[in-house]
């Protein structure tokens, strides 16, 4: 029985947020206060793994999985931790949780019965053991499926027919097409496969005990969703692997009840027997709704990838990022562009420049020229999304491609490059930064106001944060509660209405505005050269 049962937090929500490089948890009562959190690091805390960044790279350095039992021993591990921390699992009505969005998990034929026996004295890592048909799940930073994105968009009659029925045109990321390659290449662990799930449903899944359904924001990156029917579209399906709709199960509202917590953590954590489980989505929806993000706000998460992200009320598809259902209303969308270089190219700039430590990079960029002397640089480690191209490409303030900058330049040129890159694709969706505008910034590197300047300066509007440096972790946990009321027509803005506003960390500095507008316009024509040199 909940031992705070009489207050009004008397009741806990919990988020989880399986994401690239770990898994956290965020718990908030019922006036929305963060009253616990913790988190699993994938490669230090399950080193028997040997995951680098949550994953693994293939020798063709395109492939890219994680184990999908690493993430089942993360839950262990993260629900042992909050029991020894002496959480109080009775008092929890609700969970709900993101995953890293487009990743898959193959469940093995049997698995369903395995979930809906699991035994509460044995860890989800013994029970599950045999339960997948890919013990490696294909994740976003996978690039491998250009084949198959290519003949995905050829059935359906050429990129734009793809982008307007799904939102997206096709990506080599995006689950259809990398459900495409398992079938061609392992069509034996297709054949045992009998439910396909996306990180996020994988995770309610072991959470029900029963296979959770996949969420409209979630099943939109997946280029098999018709984003306006918010229905499988059949000739997506068709292109993609054979019974295939089978496989997926039906697609749900981001805010459905999907049933209660399985016996097996009412018997192990002492979870109460109607603690409600509310449908997964992805980490980016997830931030959104973390961030409780308005219309004309822009968000920008800096996670392992970086992404950039809106809400819009009427969508238009572009050949360009990509239109997601918006995760907490049901008529709106949301415009998403992802950078694969984000913390992992900043991470090796700080180690190979600034001697592996964050202090020392933020005090450089805090004594450095705002726009570099006109130094500029485009650092795409692997192949980007946006654009698809890569390798270093650094450029002297008269345009010459030159093949170093001392240790200074190159950390102020890293960051300040990746922002014009957000800003730059951000205009060209249609995005006005305007007087009032503000940036909503979220996703591990926004702890670092020195790398917040920078972003309020190239963008010239105001930065802000919010406590929980994981916004997804925290959105899952306010959707979680929203999940109870949203049938009786309450809307997620005013489920929410308590939780603490974002602060302003950073207002752009006098005088960047002018130094930006200038190099948005050198940083377009680079990085066109930049993507007609990839191409060549
Ligand atoms: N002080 C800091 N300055 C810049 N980047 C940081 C800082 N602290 C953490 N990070 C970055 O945050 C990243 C992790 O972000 P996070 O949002 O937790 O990732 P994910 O959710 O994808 O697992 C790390 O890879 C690291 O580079
Ligand atoms: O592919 C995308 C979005 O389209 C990525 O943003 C993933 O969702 C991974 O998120 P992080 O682990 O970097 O937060």
């Amino acid at each position: 029985m909940c031992t705070a049962m009489a207050a009004s937090t008397d009741s806990f929500y919990l988020g989880f947020d399986f994401s690239t490089q770990q898994l956290k948890v965020v718990a908030v009562d019922g006036d929305l206060n963060v009253v616990y959190q913790t988190n699993v690091q994938f490669d230090s805390e399950l080193p028997e793994f040997r995951t680098h960044g949550g994953v693994h790279i293939h020798a063709d350095r395109l492939t890219v999985t994680s184990p999908v039992l690493m993430w089942v021993k993360a839950l262990d591990l993260v629900l042992e931790k909050m029991k020894s921390a002496g959480f109080d699992f009775s008092c929890v009505r609700a969970l709900s949780g993101s995953g890293q969005q487009h990743g898959s998990v193959y469940w093995k034929t049997g698995a369903h019965q395995a979930l809906r026996d699991l035994d509460p004295g044995k860890s989800l890592h013994e029970l599950l053991q045999e339960s997948f048909a890919v013990s490696d799940s294909p994740v976003w930073m996978d690039s491998s499926t250009t084949d198959q994105c290519q003949s995905l968009e050829a059935a359906v009659g050429g990129p734009q027919k793809l982008v307007d029925i799904t939102g997206s045109r096709a990506y080599e990321r995006f689950t259809g097409n990398q459900i495409a390659k398992i079938f061609k290449s392992s069509p034996n662990q297709y054949q045992e496969t009998e439910r396909i799930s996306l990180v996020s449903s994988f995770a309610a899944s072991v959470f029900l005990g029963s296979y959770g359904a996949i969420d409209y924001s979630d099943g939109s990156g997946m280029n098999l969703m018709d984003i306006f029917s918010k229905q499988w579209d059949e000739s997506c399906l068709l292109a993609t692997a054979p019974h295939l709709q089978e496989r997926l199960g039906t697609t749900v509202p981001s805010s459905t009840v999907l049933g209660l917590v399985s016996q097996y953590y009412v018997s192990r954590y002492g979870f109460p027997g109607d603690c409600k489980v509310v449908a997964f989505t992805g980490d980016n929806p997830g931030s959104l709704a973390g961030m409780r993000l308005q219309e004309g706000d822009i968000a920008v998460s800096l996670g392992t990838s970086d992404t950039v992200f809106l809400w819009i009320k009427e969508p238009r598809p572009a050949v360009e990022g990509h239109i997601f259902c918006n995760p907490v209303d049901g008529s709106a969308y949301m415009a998403l562009l992802c950078y694969k270089n984000g913390s992992l190219t900043r991470e090796r700039i700080r180690n190979e420049c600034a001697g592996e430590s964050w202090d020392a990079f933020s005090t450089v960029l805090k004594s450095t020229t705002i726009g570099n002397n006109g130094n500029m640089g485009i650092y795409l480690d692997s192949m980007e999304i946006t654009p698809a191209a890569v390798g270093v490409h650094r450029y002297s303030r008269e345009n010459v491609k030159v093949v170093s900058f001392p240790a200074r330049e190159e950390i102020r040129a890293l960051v300040e490059g990746q922002f014009l890159a957000k800003r730059y694709h951000a205009e060209k969706l249609g995005y006005k930064i305007i007087p009032g505008t503000r940036v909503l910034a979220t996703g591990g590197a926004s702890s670092n106001k020195d790398i917040l300047q920078v972003l309020s300066d190239v963008f010239n509007a105001p930065v802000y944060t919010i406590d929980v440096a994981n916004s997804a972790c925290l959105g899952s946990a306010y959707r979680a509660l929203h999940g109870l009321v949203a049938e009786s027509g309450v809307s997620f803005a005013e489920a929410t209405r308590k939780a603490p506003e974002s602060q302003l960390s950073v207002s752009p500095t006098p005088g960047a505005e002018k130094v930006f507008d200038a190099l948005l316009a050198r940083y377009a024509v680079l990085e066109d050269g930049v993507l007609r040199e990839s191409n060549r």
